[in-house]
This record gives structure tokens, C-alpha cells and sequence, in this order.
């Protein structure tokens, strides 16, 4: 008897309870979806996360492609654990729809360690959005453009930059072939790009074997590894405070950052000490400081600028480094895949060769009024950045406000990976995307397919579209036709070029060798006339280069 009573006692009791813990879930529920304002969607699905590193350990050397993989499975968003913070990854028509439709929502940067210490962290390109980051994004966009591709006379001057730049790197090349037959060109390209973005932005260049130049801008890959999307630091940083290779490869970040902004700054003191009121502008960096000064603290009402010093605060130094570093970089990689697949597919070569041949006889050099009638050589360009997609993933972002995508809640400050590769690589929209094929852009009339070009996805989208693109596309045509026109690239036969990488915000290829011969004679490069650099650092502002001047 006493038992049974227990027992009714017992199952009584597991019943409130049990009653109880119902009541409690469903009102919890009802208060989340009040406090959701009325939003009834949960977050995105994704796979299970390891207490401590989350899915870090299974992102592998390829990230972009395990994302892919999981997009097959949960869908275009999906939600891994990096560490402890929660990332949402967008792949396939998730992206336009949260970077264009939803552009405010996803326009943030996380506060991620490795992003605090560029530019002294009043980086434009790994700083959050604000009014006045908006401000200075709009003064760098039109400054890069005027300094660059604005009009027909800035457009010349920029050409003949790169002209000059092509030439240098065509003796170089000539020059090691000689000497060793075969040499690795990543390093000569990196210099080239960072040559001509120094010209456009401190109106100066420097010879190949310049040791401070070199040490400067010849660390891209440390810098790529450490900012890339699912960088170790970013997603454990205590991994900085105890011993380990992370912490090593965290603090030698930090002194390239360093590095990076003594000179820079150096640059911008330089230009501010010798600029005239009323003078011409001589380069980007005088063009920078009279906009911003001009704008003072950048326009932004006393309310919202907190925190700033009385006469504003002066952002021209980490503005320039931005431009400077983000394009060398992207540039320098899209030039080394452009070369590895020059040499790895001989016929390819071949090909632009006789289009280029076609278009521009041998009394002239290639020039971007050509850039219309030289579709295979865009075709191939667009192929390059499709098929590498050498920024497979943007800067990460992260989101603004509580916000849904595809039906799922995304909270405020939710970091975001944009997979950029997830659309070059869509089998809805490229027939066989693992084989390397230009034609793919041309229409059988052998035009370029501008709707399907518009499909490669690797300056981004929206709010943080990248402010070079025209820059850049510009660079990648006149270096390539003018490869093309000028001279025949092979590879070592004893180590061929692969199509492998290195992860970082840039996939870099692994190291390859080529050998260089001249199509024909030089006799026509050599004829282009530098345009006179100011050399402000040497504070020989104005003065005209010496004719054939290539190297300082
Ligand atoms: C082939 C060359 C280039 C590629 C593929 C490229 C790609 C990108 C990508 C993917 C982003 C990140 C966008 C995002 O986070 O959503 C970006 C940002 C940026 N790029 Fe480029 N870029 C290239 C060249 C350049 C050049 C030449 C410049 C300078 C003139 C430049 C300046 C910037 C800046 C300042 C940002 C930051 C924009 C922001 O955060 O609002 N890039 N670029």
C-alpha cells in the first residue's frame, strides 16, 4: 500500500513537473519571438561544432572548397563554430541577396585581432562601417578613380606607368633567362605591381634589387595567411598569449604592420612637407591629403565623431596604405597565375599571340583603345580570376543589425564568409568549372559574352565592392596583351607549373620557373617615353626623369 502511494506521489510529481518544464519552454519560446521582433526563423543549420575550436580543425588548406562541400548539404547559408564565435557562410544567390538587396545589414568587418594592427587600425578595408568610414570610402573611391582611369588624360598617364613598368620587367626577365635559363618570376611581379602603384601613388618607383623596397612590399604572403577568412589567431586569439608557431606567425604580422606604416607614413610626411598651396597635384598621396584636409575630420557632424583630436584626426597615411597594399597584393597574384597558365598551356599563348598580332602590328605596341577588338585576350583575363578564384573568399564581414537571409536569423555582429569561389565554380552557371577554358566567354562570332563575364565573382559585391576594379582590369589587359606582343614564356620542363596553392585572403601558386624570349626586337617598347616622375621622397619634386630612365 505504502508503495503505491509512493508511486501516485512519484508520477504525480514527474507530471508537474514535467508540466512545468513545457510551460517554461513554450513561454521561453513566445519571448524569443517577442524579443526577435515577431521573427519566427532560427538560425542556419550547419554541422556539429567541437567544444573549444568549433569546425576550425576540419577547414583544411582549401576552406572555400569544404564550404562548398557543406553548401551541397545545408543549403547556400549555412552556420559553422570558429573558436567561439558563431560564422555564417554565404554561397551561391545568397550572396547578392545579402550584399546588394541587404547591402547596410552586411556591411560590417568583425573586430578580429589580426584586423586592429592594419594601418595602426584605422584601416578603410578591415574597419567596421561608419558615417565616417563612409566618408573616406567615397573620397578613396574618387581619388583612386581620378588618379587613375577618371578621363582620357589620367587613363594615358596610368598606361604609360605600366608600359614603362612591362618594359623594365621584360629586361629583367630577358636578363635571368640569360643567367639562368630558367628563374621563378613571383618575386619580379610583386615588385613590378608594387612599382606601378608607387608611381600612381608616391610618383616614384625603385629598382628591382632595392633591399628596403623588397622587404617592404615582398611579405604579401605572411599578410594573406594571417587576414584570410578563417585565419587561427582571428578565431582563437589566445592561441597569442603561450609559445606556439601561431604566436610566432601572429608577431612577425605585427612587425611587417609596423614596417608597412613607417613607411607609408614616411611617404605622406614627405609629401606634406614639399606640397604648395595652389601647386599642381603631383600623385595620389597629394591628391589624398588635399581631399581629406579639405573634408576636414572627414565631414563628420561633432556628434558622431567622438574620440577625435581637436583639427581631426589624419587618416591620409592609413587611406594610401590601404590602396597601396590591397592592390599591390591581389594584383601581383592575379599576374603570377597569369603567367603560370601562359606557361602551362602553351597553345593558349599561342593563341593571344595571333590575336594580339591580328589587332596590332609590330610598328606599335598593344594600348586600351585595342581592349575592344582583343576578346580573347578579356576571355582569358576573365578565365583566369574565374578558374583560380584567387580571392576565394572576401575580407570577412560581419552584420549590423539583427537581420534574416533565406528565411534564417542572423543576430547583430555575426561574423560572415563570403564564398566567392562557390559562385565561379557553379555548375548552374559554367558548364564543366574544373577545366580551364577562355571560350567559354566568347560568343561563336568570337565576341566577348559581357552577361557571362558579369558572372565572375571576385571583387565582391555591394557596400564593400572593391574600389580597384577598374584599376585593376585595366593593369591585367595591358599586361597581358603586352606579354603577348612582346615575347615567348615557357616553363622548366623539370618543374612544371601546377594549378596548387597556398591559403590566405590571396591563394598564391606554389613556386614555378620560366624561361623568356623576345618574339621579335624590343625597338618599339623602348621607344615609349617615361612620363616624369616627381620623386618627392628624394625632394626632387618636378624634375623630369632622364630619358631611358627606368630604374632609381
Ligand atoms: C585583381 C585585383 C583585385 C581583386 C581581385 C580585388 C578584390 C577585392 C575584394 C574581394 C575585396 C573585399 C570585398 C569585400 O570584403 O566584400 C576588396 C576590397 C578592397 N580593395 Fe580590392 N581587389 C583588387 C585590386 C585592388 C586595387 C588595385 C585596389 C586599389 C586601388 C584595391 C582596393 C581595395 C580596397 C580599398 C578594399 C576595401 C573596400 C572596403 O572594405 O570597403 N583593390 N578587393
Amino acid at each position: 500500500m505504502m508503495n503505491a502511494a509512493t508511486e501516485d506521489a512519484d508520477r504525480t510529481l514527474a507530471r508537474t513537473l514535467l508540466v512545468a518544464s513545457v510551460t517554461f519552454l513554450c513561454a521561453l519560446h513566445v519571448w524569443r519571438r517577442l524579443r526577435g521582433g515577431g521573427s519566427a526563423a532560427a538560425g542556419p543549420p550547419g554541422p556539429f561544432a567541437w567544444p573549444l575550436v568549433g569546425n576550425a580543425a576540419q577547414l583544411g588548406a582549401a576552406p572555400h572548397v569544404y564550404f562548398a562541400r557543406l553548401a551541397k548539404k545545408y543549403g547556400d547559408v549555412f552556420q559553422i563554430r570558429l573558436g567561439r564565435r558563431a560564422v555564417v557562410v554565404l554561397n551561391g544567390a545568397a550572396i547578392k541577396q545579402a550584399l546588394v538587396k541587404q547591402g547596410p545589414a552586411f556591411a560590417g568587418r568583425p573586430d578580429f585581432t589580426s584586423f586592429h594592427c592594419v594601418s595602426n587600425g584605422d584601416s578603410l578595408a578591415f574597419g567596421t562601417a561608419t558615417p565616417r568610414w563612409r566618408t573616406r570610402r567615397r573620397v578613396a573611391q574618387a581619388t583612386v578613380r581620378a588618379a587613375s582611369t577618371g578621363d582620357a588624360h589620367t587613363r594615358c598617364a596610368f598606361q604609360n606607368h605600366i608600359v614603362c613598368e612591362v618594359r623594365a620587367l621584360l629586361r629583367l626577365f630577358l636578363e635571368e633567362t640569360r643567367r639562368r635559363r630558367y628563374f621563378q618570376p613571383a618575386l619580379y611581379l610583386v615588385v613590378s605591381t608594387a612599382n606601378i602603384m608607387s608611381a600612381v601613388c608616391f610618383g616614384r618607383r625603385y629598382a628591382y634589387d632595392d633591399a628596403e623596397f623588397r622587404h617592404v612590399v615582398g611579405r604579401n604572403d605572411q599578410f594573406t595567411r594571417t587576414v584570410g577568412a578563417g585565419s587561427v589567431v582571428d578565431v582563437m586569439p589566445w592561441l597569442q598569449y603561450f609559445p606556439n608557431p601561431v604566436k610566432t606567425m601572429f608577431q612577425n604580422f605585427k612587425s611587417l604592420n609596423r614596417e608597412f606604416s613607417l613607411f607609408i607614413g614616411a611617404k605622406v610626411a614627405q609629401h606634406r612637407e614639399t606640397l604648395r598651396p595652389g601647386a599642381a597635384v603631383r600623385d595620389m598621396t597629394d591628391a589624398f591629403i588635399l581631399a581629406m584636409d579639405r573634408l576636414g575630420d572627414l565631414g563628420v557632424p561633432p556628434a558622431a565623431a567622438e574620440g577625435v583630436p581637436p583639427g581631426g584626426k589624419d587618416y591620409v597615411a592609413a587611406t594610401i596604405g590601404d590602396v597601396f597594399g590591397a592592390s599591390q597584393d591581389t594584383l601581383s597574384t592575379a599576374l603570377q597565375w597569369i603567367v603560370l597558365f601562359l606557361v602551362r598551356l602553351p597553345d593558349i599563348q599561342r593563341r593571344l599571340q595571333e590575336e594580339v598580332d591580328k589587332v596590332v602590328d609590330r610598328e606599335r605596341i598593344p594600348s586600351m583603345e585595342d581592349q575592344q577588338r582583343l576578346p580573347y585576350v578579356m576571355a582569358f583575363i576573365y578565365e583566369v580570376m574565374r578558374y583560380t578564384s584567387f580571392v576565394p573568399l572576401t575580407i570577412p564581414h560581419s552584420t549590423m543589425t539583427d537581420t534574416t537571409i533565406m528565411g534564417y536569423s542572423v543576430p547583430k555582429d555575426t561574423v560572415v564568409f563570403v564564398n566567392q569561389w562557390s559562385m565561379n565554380w557553379d555548375q548552374d552557371i559554367w558548364t564543366q568549372p574544373d577545366s580551364f577554358d577562355p571560350e567559354r566567354f566568347l560568343y561563336p562570332d568570337g565576341s566577348l559574352n559581357k552577361d557571362l563575364v558579369g558572372n565572375v565573382l571576385i571583387f565582391s559585391q555591394g557596400k564593400r565592392r572593391c574600389i580597384g576594379e577598374d584599376l585593376s582590369k585595366m593593369q591585367l589587359f595591358l599586361f597581358t596583351s603586352l606579354l603577348a606582343h612582346q615575347c615567348h614564356m615557357s616553363s622548366d620542363p623539370a618543374n612544371p607549373p601546377q594549378t596548387g596553392f597556398t591559403y590566405g585572403l590571396t591563394l598564391k601558386p606554389l613556386p614555378f620557373s620560366i624561361a623568356v624570349k623576345l618574339r621579335d626586337s624590343m625597338s618599339v617598347l623602348e621607344r615609349v617615353k617615361s612620363l616624369p616622375l616627381n620623386r618627392t621622397a628624394e625632394g626632387t619634386t618636378g624634375q623630369p626623369e632622364p630619358e631611358g630612365h627606368s630604374e632609381n
